[in-house]
């Protein structure tokens, strides 16, 4: 299926888990709060990982966000992670031009290959300190749901910055009611 709404991703207000008095519990904050590969979780699990590419583009990051650079060109990544064909995680990765260009690594040409392959097997990014953010029902982001078919229901996500030399890139995760619903089932 062909979803219409990128870029989904981008609007949400990031915190620390100490913030959330009803931070998830058992496997699914485990999960959450994980600095592993996410890749590999959900392959461990063998029920028929793949990357469906939402969309990937180059993008100029507006003045006004956190993340202006001098050059405000950024690589823009959004995929769904699917087991069994059942959407688990939306995933946003938001990588600056420059860094692009000095790491050596084409995350540009990636398609249905997962970007932790590479994040966490050859090159040196170090992974920085993860914030989270519920998205609420009305969210743009949300509208994924809607395409999906799937109830709209806050969501909870976090957002990885993982740095290589004086650049950062970062993995923003969303967790899909599925996934939410197997780990908490299996908690
Ligand atoms: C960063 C990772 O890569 C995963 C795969 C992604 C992709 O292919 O775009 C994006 C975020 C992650 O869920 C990971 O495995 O932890």
């Amino acid at each position: 299926m062909q979803l219409q709404g990128y870029p989904y991703g981008g609007q949400a207000q990031w915190a620390e888990a100490s913030t959330f008095a009803d931070f998830p519990e058992g496997q699914f904050g485990q999960w959450l709060a994980s600095q592993d590969s996410l890749t590999q979780r959900l392959k461990a699990l063998e029920l028929g990982f793949e990357v469906q590419v939402v969309g990937e583009s180059m993008q100029q990051m507006p003045a006004t966000r956190v993340e202006a650079l001098d050059n405000p060109n950024v690589w823009v990544r959004e995929v769904i992670l699917r087991l069994n064909d059942e959407p688990w995680v939306f995933a946003r990765t938001v990588i600056p031009q420059a860094l692009l260009h000095a790491c050596g690594v084409d995350f540009t040409q990636l398609g249905k290959r997962p970007l932790g392959e590479i994040l966490f097997a050859t090159t040196p990014f170090e992974q920085g300190s993860l914030s989270f953010t519920r998205h609420a029902p009305q969210a743009h982001l949300l509208d994924l749901l809607d395409e999906l078919g799937i109830e709209r229901q806050t969501l909870w996500g976090r957002r990885r910055p993982f740095h290589y030399d004086n650049q950062v890139l970062t993995v923003a995760e969303t967790f899909l009611p599925a996934a939410g619903q197997y780990l908490q089932a299996h908690s």
